[in-house]
């Protein structure tokens, strides 16, 4: 099936990654997620990380409760991550693979290597009635290891994409996402993408038909505190004076 519109998942974990660098309780990941919604957003996307770095937990339930739209629960496939979920019950969940030291997602699921023991994790959120994606590399092995699982969204991993040294090594990448957009379409999944898309590596991704959503984070946030800052500072400043004026005629 190709999609006439392309749908925008918001991911919020670099608005908690500033809170957790001061320990703040600024700037808040459920704010963001509100306006985030109100800017257009098709969905809120959170990875709750093992060693929570950004998002917490308290987060999880908070967006659940708050949102009008999806929330898309991103998280390791731990006991402790699959307890979370089906007691949260968010719209979805995405799977991904996790490394306690990794900078970020590195690569996608190894679905087909643990086919028993994702089966089985598939079953279980899916039966909570959570819609389970699959973060895995745009590789036809992983897609058909995702239909085995019964789950009924893949997510394509674009980092490769998305890094990519030199232009051919990116339009290698980038076939490599459309034929297993493809692929796993004519296979019957819903085929999402996402990580390390930003302003200017996106339009080619949105020109891949059988695309439903993308999930983009950490460039949108970035270019945020650009699109912010000299208002934020303009205004900080008229406070400032403000306060000084006051200062001044009260004495
Ligand atoms: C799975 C994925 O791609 C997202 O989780 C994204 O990576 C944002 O989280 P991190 O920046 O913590 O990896
Ligand atoms: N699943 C990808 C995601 O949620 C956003 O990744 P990024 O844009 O922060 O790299």
């Amino acid at each position: 099936m190709n999609h006439n519109d392309i749908l925008l998942g918001v991911n919020i974990d670099h608005i908690a990654t500033l809170r957790q660098a001061r320990g703040t309780q600024y700037p808040d990941p459920i704010q963001a997620a509100l306006i985030a919604e109100q800017a257009g957003a098709d969905g809120i996307t959170a990875h709750l990380r093992e060693d929570r770095r950004h998002i917490q937990d308290r987060d999880i339930y908070l967006l659940r409760d708050i949102i009008h739209s999806r929330l898309n629960l991103e998280m390791a496939v731990t006991d402790e991550m699959i307890a979370i979920a089906l007691e949260v019950k968010p719209y979805a969940c995405c799977l991904v693979p996790e490394k306690r030291e990794e900078l970020t997602t590195e690569g996608g699921l190894n679905v087909a290597e643990n086919q028993a023991r994702m089966n089985d994790v598939c079953l279980r959120l899916g039966e909570a009635g959570i819609e389970v994606s699959l973060f895995i590399d745009p590789d036809q092995g992983q897609i058909d290891a995702a239909v085995k699982a019964g789950a009924p969204v893949v997510e394509l991993h674009t980092g490769r994409y998305a890094d990519a040294e030199t232009s051919s090594i990116r339009s290698d990448e980038l076939k490599r996402i459309q034929s297993a957009a493809q692929y796993a379409n004519s296979a019957g999944l819903q085929v999402n993408a996402g990580h390390g898309l930003n302003f200017h590596n996106v339009e080619a991704i949105c020109k891949i038909p059988e695309i439903v959503e993308l999930n983009i984070g950490h460039a949108i946030i970035a270019q945020a505190v650009f699109s912010g800052l000299a208002k934020t500072i303009g205004d900080l400043k008229q406070l400032m004076r403000q306060a000084r004026l006051q200062c001044l005629i009260s004495k």
